[in-house]
């Protein structure tokens, strides 16, 4: 997938502060992800992972700081250079999302409805071959209440690469699916991340999920109001440089 970019990061975070009201969620967060890897962002419950992603998505401003994303900022960007943007940011919510109404064929031509003039044969073809990559062509006609929640993740998971996304966003892929299931996702998503070349940021705390898939991470921490940690992983769980990081990796191992 040709990022104009060239070599530049597809995601800066420069010292990017963060809060509600008087509350300071994280302070000076700054990292790099890097086009093509699989970056995920971790910490206990409430840290500020979910904001994160939406700070990088353009959801919310940082109090402080600034976040470029694919040589953009969407905390300025406006009208059409706003919308070419998010145009290019692929993003899978918790739940998944899809319409119950609609098929799963559907629910993935939809962005494409959304933000292109193809017709609708080309439209359901694309589809289709979107459906395909996450495994699901032969429940292109079913519904969402017909479908296994691992299924539901990997449709949502095709309906966000529909317009063929330089980068991905899974926020908590994981939840609420099985060990096996969850990691079948995995092993998805580190084959999409290969072979299209896809940059994937991935908000999880399952820390199977983290070492099974993370290139690099970082880990947010409520009580230090901001990031603690920044590496591969296995290199955090074998190194761990402080109580906090060896904690959340031992706890979740024992
Ligand atoms: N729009 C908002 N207005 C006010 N407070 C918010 C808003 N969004 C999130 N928060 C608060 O900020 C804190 C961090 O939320 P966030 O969802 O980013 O955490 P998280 O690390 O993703 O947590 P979890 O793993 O539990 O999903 C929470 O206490 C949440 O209640």
């Amino acid at each position: 997938m040709a990022v104009p970019e060239g070599g530049r990061p597809v995601i800066r975070a420069e010292k990017v502060s963060m809060g509600f009201g008087q509350r300071v969620l994280f302070r000076d967060v700054t990292f790099d992800v890097k086009r093509g890897e699989v970056f995920v962002i971790l910490g206990g419950s409430g840290c500020g992972k979910s904001t994160l992603l939406k700070l990088m998505i353009g959801l919310y401003r940082p109090t402080a700081g600034r976040v470029t994303i694919l040589g953009g900022d969407l905390a300025e960007a406006e009208g059409e250079a706003r919308r070419n943007l998010l145009r290019r940011l692929g993003v899978m919510w918790q739940s998944g999302a899809l319409f119950g109404s609609m098929t799963l064929l559907e629910n993935v031509m939809l962005p494409l409805e959304a933000h292109t003039d193809l017709p609708r044969e080309a439209r359901e073809a694309v589809a289709r071959v979107k459906l395909g990559l996450v495994g699901l062509s032969d429940a292109a006609s079913r519904l969402p209440a017909e479908i296994s929640g691992g299924m539901a993740k990997r449709a949502g998971i095709a309906r966000a690469m529909a317009l063929d996304p330089p980068v991905l966003f899974l926020d908590e892929p994981s939840a609420g699916l099985d060990p096996v299931t969850s990691a079948g996702l995995d092993e998805l998503i580190k084959d999409l991340a290969r072979d299209l070349g896809t940059t994937f940021v991935v908000v999880t705390h399952e820390l199977q999920s983290i070492l099974a898939i993370g290139d690099r991470c970082i880990m947010l921490d409520k009580e230090a109001q901001g990031m603690i940690a920044e590496g591969d992983p296995r290199r955090l769980r074998d190194e761990p440089p402080n109580d906090t990081v060896r904690k959340f990796f031992r706890r979740e191992t024992a």
